[in-house]
């Protein structure tokens, strides 16, 4: 039975999911797939940024974020997340890309949702090494247009992903939300993974 089956007939609420996971750590990839397999809401921060940067006449501001390693303050992040989770598509289930990428951003989140009386179901961290990470994004680099991904960015980034994201996952470990899934098997079984993990929770 499809996943999205399961969870109507078996009336669980909404799927409402976190992935951290360094960048090159597939959860664009990830995102996509879970978000259609349980028909929910794939919300990708780094996207709301790039087309922000590709609407914006002066698009300085965003490209800062969108170009560089320089993460965007959280009272944007938080505004933005916030006016997305407000649209009806939200309502069935969402799964949280890139965001909450600091510490408070992850405690302001926590008070947006109890204000509205949702809580998260899960926090799935995609585990991966640094050199493996390295080796995808200067792959994805020749495919996709990302000008972040030059090799001085990417270090740049991973240690923006150490020093402020990751005290993000201690947390959420604190409450017993975590799960932690291997990021560096191939695409097919980081996907069933991910599925057992939302299936359990
Ligand atoms: N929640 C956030 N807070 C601050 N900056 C963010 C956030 N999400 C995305 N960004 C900015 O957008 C860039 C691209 O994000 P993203 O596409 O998620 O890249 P990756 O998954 O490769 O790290 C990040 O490097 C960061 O500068």
């Amino acid at each position: 039975m499809p996943a999205a089956a399961f969870l109507r007939l078996s009336s669980v609420k909404p799927v409402r999911i976190v992935f951290v996971g360094p960048p090159g750590s597939g959860k664009g990839t990830q995102g996509a797939r879970v978000a259609s397999e349980f028909r929910i809401s794939h919300l990708s921060t780094g996207e709301m940024l790039r087309q922000l940067r590709d609407q914006s006449d002066d698009d300085c501001k965003f490209s800062s974020y969108t170009e560089g390693s320089i993460l965007a303050p959280d009272d944007l992040m938080i505004e933005l997340v916030a006016e997305r989770l407000s649209l009806p598509d939200c309502q069935a289930g969402w799964l949280m890309d890139g965001f909450p990428r600091t510490l408070s951003q992850a405690q302001a989140f926590d008070g947006y949702l109890n204000h509205h009386g949702d809580q998260i179901t899960r926090v799935i961290e995609l585990v991966a090494d640094a050199d493996g990470i390295v080796k995808r994004l200067i792959e994805r680099a020749k495919s996709e247009n990302r000008p972040d991904d030059t090799p001085k960015n990417i270090v740049e980034r991973l240690k923006v992903y150490r020093v402020r994201t990751k005290p993000v996952l201690s947390y959420y470990r604190d409450r017993d939300l975590v799960t932690q899934i291997d990021a560096m098997q191939d695409i097919d079984s980081v996907f069933a993974d991910i599925k057992k993990c939302i299936a359990r929770s």
